[in-house]
């Protein structure tokens, strides 16, 4: 298959509305708008001090949203409920740390095996499929294999952050690694953090990721363009990788 999927994450539309406390820029706007343009599904991190989506988004998204749900989330009791009574198609379990700008890393499963396969186990029996956020290391996709995770999100926060083109390449070569170990595993395989318009290609092209998820630098080029535009024209360049 060469189609390669879109998640599009809308939380900093919710930033923007938590600036001034106003009941604008909606994010139920902002995903009906990125479905019109092509998303495949619709990603929101309710995080613990509900500093962008809160509460309420989640409850009226789940109503509207046509496509398909990925709540990314920490694994907590409070969360684990939330998603229970939610019932999004898709759960992503991410580290949180509360005092951090944005996700730091990757979640260590390894390190806390039995915790993240209980949240996982329970998840999955409510018939939510569950994703792990994970570094490309072999350790914790052999953890998140072992937790029963149908898929893993690889994070490419470090390979975004490159500053120099070999830092690049080797940190593209580790997702590579990971995308093709995970697959070879039969885990499904996503990736995302940090995607832009200039760097998204090389990782669009690895033939074994199934859906990237991508957020702030959409929203941020939406600014300029609009967001129907924005969410295209990033599902363009993805497509024009696959070849
Ligand atoms: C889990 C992750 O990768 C984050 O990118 C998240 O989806 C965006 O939320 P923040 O910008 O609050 O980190
Ligand atoms: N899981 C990554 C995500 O949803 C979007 O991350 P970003 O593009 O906002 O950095």
């Amino acid at each position: 298959m060469n189609n390669i999927l879109l998640g599009v994450n809308i939380d900093h539309i919710a930033t923007l509305r938590n600036a001034r406390g106003t009941r604008y820029p909606d994010p139920v706007h902002a995903a009906e708008v990125a479905e019109r343009a092509g998303a495949d599904g619709i990603t929101i991190h309710l995080r613990e001090d509900r500093r962008h989506i809160n509460d309420r988004d989640v409850r009226i998204l789940r109503e509207t949203i046509q496509t398909r749900m990925n709540l990314e989330m920490a694994v907590t009791d409070e969360m684990v409920a939330i998603a229970l009574d939610v019932k999004p198609e898709y759960v992503c379990l991410v580290p949180e740390k509360r005092e951090e700008l944005t996700t730091e890393g990757g979640l260590d499963v390894a390190g806390q095996l039995e915790k993240v396969k209980a949240a996982t186990e329970k998840l999955t029996a409510a018939g939510i499929k569950v994703s792990l956020f994970i570094d490309a290391d072999r350790a914790q996709i052999d953890a998140a294999h072992a937790c029963g995770a149908p898929f893993i999100e690889l994070h490419t926060g470090q390979y975004a952050e490159a500053t120099t083109e070999e830092a690049q390449s080797d940190e593209l070569k580790k997702v590579a690694a990971g995308a093709s170990y995970a697959h070879n595993l039969g885990i499904k395989v996503n990736a995302g953090h940090g995607l832009t318009y200039h760097n998204v290609k090389p990782i669009a092209a690895l033939p074994e990721l199934y859906e990237l998820n991508i957020g702030h630098s959409i929203m941020g080029r939406a600014m300029f363009d609009g967001l129907e535009k924005s969410v295209a024209d990033m599902r363009l360049l993805m497509q024009e990788a696959r070849g």
